[in-house]
């Protein structure tokens, strides 16, 4: 669909029309308490996000997958589908196509789902998007960037830990992108190893990815009844009957429980909970209750645990924003490591203010208005894809590793997902 500039300012009112017609007003966001807030992603960009989803809506066309792709191979399982890599057969380029089965996943789940992805996609550190959405009898599908080395979970090694070089680099870009997240008052809520995708071994290009649990900051969520080692404690507190505001301060603690897995290739524990010992002696530690650090923390310099004492505060009202990880940057975290000083690393890290601005959010509006979601028509007009000049081809072996890490899933009941944790054996 290609429209003028009369069909198109014709076209947005209509727009603006049935918004107001079919979606209540969007609650205003509440301010964090931990965060200032920020001057971006303020009611404009909440208004954005329900075009988005009314626009994908409207253009989603049922097709026949293997008119348009060919299959390569599985990139992986969730919760809610597949993710396959595949080739689409006239512009040859690859692609990793989200199947979202519709007996689990209503539309309004996979719109937002597909809305927000292609909201944050400009920033680089976000998995990019093609603009294209459409859907099978079995199940609804969007296409996403393919990450050539597969996520982040399979090149940590089980009780080793990714180098420190290796391992901020990579916390380096993920915390730009979950600070880009939280400036447009979104809160990603499953922060994990297997939702940072990565384009080499070695981290040099990492990016987020699946929002499928993204919600905005203030809204409220129901309690979920299960746990997985991610989850902040204030949300593991089963004597908390009502339901939860959606926070920042749950991704921080997610955050810092990655960093800890990434470089130690071990849980901290398996939920924080009173009845995990592991995670009792680090509360008792943290309270300063304590002056005995942790056996599994021993390993970590006296500014690597000043970093995870902000990151892990147990109240939620004192842990950082994820922009104070930057200021840890020029210190080793790690006692032992081989090579922590990564002053370079910070001199030649990514700019830290890439937040689109307002304009830039118009120009994706305007440039989807453009297109049809369907794959035949990305063909003729070009995608919104930003970065597509990848041609290696690897398979994604997705082993499962053994021993004290293992992949951990949630399970869904559609509205509020249930957390379950792996069996882990943590290794001290
Ligand atoms: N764009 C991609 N490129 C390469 N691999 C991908 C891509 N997207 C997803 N994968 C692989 O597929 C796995 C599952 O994808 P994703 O997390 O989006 O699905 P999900 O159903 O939301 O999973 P979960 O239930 O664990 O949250 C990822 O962990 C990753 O290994």
């Amino acid at each position: 669909m290609s429209l003028c500039n009369s069909q198109r300012s014709n076209f947005r009112s209509h727009l603006e029309r049935n918004i107001r017609l079919q979606t209540r007003p969007p609650a205003p966001a509440r301010p964090s308490t931990t965060m200032n807030s920020s001057p971006h992603g303020s009611r404009a960009s909440i208004d954005i996000l329900e075009e988005l989803q009314l626009i994908a809506a409207q253009n989603l066309e049922k097709l026949d997958i293997n008119k348009y792709y060919e299959v390569v191979c599985e990139l992986g399982k969730g919760t809610y589908g597949k993710v396959d890599l595949v080739i689409h057969k006239i512009r040859g380029t690859k692609m990793a196509l989200k199947f979202l089965r519709k007996k689990t996943t209503k539309l309004k789940s996979f719109l937002r789902e597909y809305s927000i992805s292609l909201y944050l996609s400009p920033c680089p550190f976000i998995i990019n998007m093609y603009g294209i959405a459409f859907e099978t009898d079995e199940y609804y599908i969007f296409a996403q960037e393919y990450a050539l080395a597969g996520d982040l979970f399979d090149i940590i090694p089980p009780q080793v830990g990714l180098s420190e070089t290796v391992a901020k680099r990579c916390v380096h870009q993920v915390a730009i992108a979950l600070d880009y997240l939280h400036c447009k008052k979104l809160v990603h809520r499953d922060i994990k190893p297997e939702n940072i995708l990565i384009f080499d071994k070695e981290c040099r290009k990492v990016k987020l990815s699946d929002f499928g649990m993204t919600r905005r900051a203030g809204s409220p969520v129901k309690r979920v009844s299960g746990t997985i080692p991610y989850t902040a404690p204030e949300l593991c507190d089963t004597t908390r009957q009502e339901g939860f505001c959606v926070d920042y301060s749950t991704d921080v603690w997610a955050f810092g429980v990655l960093l800890f897995c990434m470089l130690t290739g071990n849980f901290p524990w398996e939920k924080a909970m009173p009845n995990d010992t592991f995670y009792e002696e680090f509360v008792r530690w943290q309270r300063r209750r304590t002056g005995t650090v942790p056996s599994q923390w021993r390993r970590f310099t006296d500014e690597g645990l000043r970093m995870f004492r902000r990151l892990l505060s147990i109240e939620q009202e004192r842990r950082c924003s994820v922009k104070e990880v930057f200021s840890y940057f020029n210190q080793c975290w790690m006692l032992d490591t081989e090579n922590g000083n990564s002053s370079s690393l910070a001199s030649s890290a990514p700019p830290l203010d890439i937040r689109s601005s307002s304009s830039e959010e118009d120009v994706l509006v305007d440039r989807l208005k453009q297109q049809s979601l369907s794959p035949a028509c990305v063909v003729v007009k070009g995608s919104i894809m930003m970065d597509t000049h990848y041609s290696s081809m690897s398979t994604n072996s997705s082993s499962s590793s053994t021993g004290s890490y293992e992949r951990v899933n949630r399970e869904n009941n559609e509205r509020g997902r249930i957390l379950v944790a792996t069996p882990i054996e943590i290794c001290v």
